[in-house]
């Protein structure tokens, strides 16, 4: 039981904004729908809550078609970033707004409503603050509102566009765990849209990966951090950089050395794209097994090191991060030459639609870079 999204399909003249999505989401899952700007994220959140309809495609709700009801009689709570509260109402009567808008066979009481808006105020932790106007609250507590506000109807399926993307950094975070615990207590099925990679890994049960209408991958924070399913999922998810390597065979080529790899269907490949994690990236003496890189750019940012590295070969400067103690026991000045170390490469190889073909993550043996030519461990395909 649950949402069934299949094959949707969304078109605004000849632009696709949804091609041929499909998902699952279970009773009661908090899902992330992430993705850049137009990849698609409120197209299909507006087609969900009944703002728009698709060009084909079905939703259905526990074996019932949701498209095919009206709006309103979805049972979807709607938050949005710019989803306002009417000013001209105090945060008590914006609460009440979609009890009181019922047709008058479905509205409470009015003594109801009142005792329902004052147990949700006390759910976003806005007791106090009733009779107050939009203008008089912060940020934060304008999206609470608007959260209260869109569970008043009790919704059945919870929608969420960006609702903390007009907040600042501090209160972005605080809300994120509210959010979180929030759902946990209700465990209303949420749909979570973000473009923030730390917001869908930190909070969502499963993250929704989409890349130019299209979902590129489906599955649990760690999953798609180790092991994204394509070059997009790795760049945008894991920060996966591109390393000029070949494949020929069942040989790598990269940085003038040449290694073998097991079992890696890409003998027939269109394009092999091969990505390191910054974080896979370590330090290492600057000795003869070690890549030589040209340190350019040190930040310290809450706890981490993070280095711009120029490596011979490559155009643009490779991203590396590491702990403030790894630093402290390798580091060596801005400006200086370092050794680093590669532990892990993603590669994959495409058809010529860009489709990937296959896909393997593999560890050098041991630590050390380059080493002997030899077999890599493939640890998961
Ligand atoms: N009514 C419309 N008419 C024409 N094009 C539209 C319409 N609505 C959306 N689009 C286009 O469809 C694409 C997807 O838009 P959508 O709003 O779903 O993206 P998004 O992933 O939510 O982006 P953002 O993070 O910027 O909100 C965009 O290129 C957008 O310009």
């Amino acid at each position: 039981m649950g949402i069934e999204i299949s094959r949707l399909r969304r078109q605004f003249g000849a632009f696709v904004a949804l091609d041929d999505v499909s998902l699952k989401i279970g009773d009661g899952e908090f899902v992330a729908v992430l993705g850049p700007s137009g990849s698609g994220k409120t197209s299909l959140l507006r087609i969900l809550a009944g703002l728009d309809q698709p060009d084909a495609g079905s939703v259905f709700r526990d074996d019932h078609d949701l498209l095919a009801l009206d709006a309103r009689r979805r049972g979807v709570g709607l938050v949005f970033q710019h989803y306002a509260l009417f000013p001209h109402m105090t945060v008590a009567q914006n609460v009440a707004f979609g009890l009181r808008v019922r047709p008058w066979r479905l509205r409470p009481r009015a003594s109801a409503i009142k005792a329902s808006v004052e147990g949700l105020l006390r759910q976003v932790e806005l007791e106090g603050f009733a009779d107050r106007y939009p203008a008089q609250l912060s940020g934060g507590q304008r999206q609470r509102v608007a959260l209260a506000r869109a569970l008043a109807i009790e919704p059945r399926l919870l929608l969420l566009d960006e609702p903390f993307g007009a907040l600042d950094a501090q209160v972005r975070v605080t809300l994120r765990g509210w959010l979180r615990e929030f759902h946990r207590s209700l465990g209303i099925t949420t749909l979570f849209v973000t473009h923030d990679q730390d917001e869908a890994l930190e909070m969502a049960d499963r993250v929704v990966v989409m890349n130019r209408g299209r979902i590129d991958q489906v599955g649990t924070p760690e999953q798609i951090y180790r092991q994204p399913a394509t070059p997009f999922a790795s760049r945008f998810i894991a920060r996966g950089q591109t390393l000029p390597a070949q494949v020929k065979g069942q040989q790598l080529h990269l940085f003038g050395h040449v290694w073998h790899i097991e079992s890696f269907a890409g003998d027939d490949a269109h394009e092999i794209t091969v990505h390191v994690r910054p974080e896979d990236i370590v330090l290492a003496p600057l000795s003869g097994d070690a890549l030589k890189a040209q340190l350019l750019n040190l930040r310290h940012v809450a706890g981490t090191v993070r280095a711009s590295l120029r490596v011979e070969s490559l155009d643009d400067p490779l991203e590396a991060e590491w702990s403030e103690r790894d630093w402290a026991r390798h580091g060596a000045p801005s400006g200086d030459a370092i050794g680093v170390h590669l532990q892990a490469l993603t590669v994959f190889a495409m058809d010529r639609e860009g489709r990937v073909q296959s896909r393997a993550t593999v560890h050098p043996p041991h630590a050390g870079f380059p080493i002997a030519v030899g077999p890599w461990r493939r640890v998961e395909a």
